[in-house]
């Protein structure tokens, strides 16, 4: 079942990601089939469900990191396969589970690698200018007074902020993001998923966001993506997140309780 439940962005009216019949699957196991999904400016939409469900596979292959078994991926309405590395970059930026750093470098030269697509020569790193957003990308994350710090000695939720400062540097108009708040801690979850509905409703970014906590994803999401076993639900949040689909998908029991944030689901 693919239930399809899309609301017009204020931003555009036509969609910034458009998959038709997209299949992705691992050494023969199907994990999505037949997905027809839009995107567009100023959604947050939040991908749920089990471990190993697809929701890394389906990030790398909207980010043109890894081919789908079949269907289309268009970005603009040009096929992905046809945009150019460079083009792309510039397109959608891919925020990774984990950051990996084999070597030195200060918080700012690592964020400053996000200009990366936007320079034309090798000044790259010494513009004022880029040294200018990377610096706010830092402070929108309130890393800024980590700039001249090494990378490797940084904490898991501080190498996170940093690699999606790197992101908001690299400034593409589709951020993908996989699992954005796994190492930070309950009020940093709180403050990152505001920022990220902000990035959508006030800067008209298109956001993807993978996420195991589903009471995080019902208050701060906009549209959600439901991954279960060979059937998935999109729509708006609150037509996607019930009971019924929440039980179908993770195979344990929910309840539904009102609370003064909205509703909020605990698993029996
Ligand atoms: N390169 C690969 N080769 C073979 N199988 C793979 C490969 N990458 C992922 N898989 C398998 O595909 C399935 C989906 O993996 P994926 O990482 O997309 O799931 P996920 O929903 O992100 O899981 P989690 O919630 O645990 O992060 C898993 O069973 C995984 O073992």
């Amino acid at each position: 079942m693919n239930t399809v439940i899309n609301s017009a962005s204020k931003f555009h009216q036509t969609a910034l990601l458009r998959t038709g019949q997209l299949r992705i699957q691992h050494a023969q196991r199907p994990l999505i089939e037949a997905l027809n999904w839009e995107v567009s400016a100023g959604q947050f939409w939040c991908v749920l469900g089990r471990n190993g469900a697809g929701k890394t596979s389906l990030l790398n292959v909207v980010a043109g990191l890894a081919q789908p078994a079949g269907g289309r991926i268009h970005l603009h309405g040009k096929a992905l396969d046809a945009i150019t590395p460079h083009e792309l970059a510039r397109v959608r930026g891919l925020l990774q589970q984990h950051q990996i750093d084999t070597f030195s470098s200060s918080v700012i030269d690592t964020v400053l690698a996000g200009r990366f697509p936007w320079r034309d020569s090798s000044s790259w790193g010494n513009n004022e200018q880029d040294r200018r957003v990377a610096l706010a990308a830092l402070a929108a994350l309130n890393m800024q007074q980590h700039a001249q710090r090494d990378v490797l000695h940084l904490s898991g939720g501080e190498r996170q902020r940093v690699a999606l400062a790197t992101l908001l540097t690299q400034a593409p108009e589709l951020l993908l993001l996989d699992e954005p708040t796994s190492h930070q801690d309950i009020p940093a979850q709180m403050t990152m998923m505001r920022f990220l509905r902000t990035l959508a409703e006030q800067q008209g970014k298109a956001l993807i966001a993978s996420c195991h906590d589903i009471n995080l994803a019902a208050r701060f999401a906009t549209h959600a993506l439901l991954l279960g076993e060979g059937e998935c639900w999109q729509g708006r949040v609150a037509d996607v997140l019930n009971v019924a689909n929440l039980e179908r998908v993770f195979g344990s029991g929910f309840e539904r309780v009102e609370t003064v944030q909205g509703a909020v689901y605990l698993a029996r």
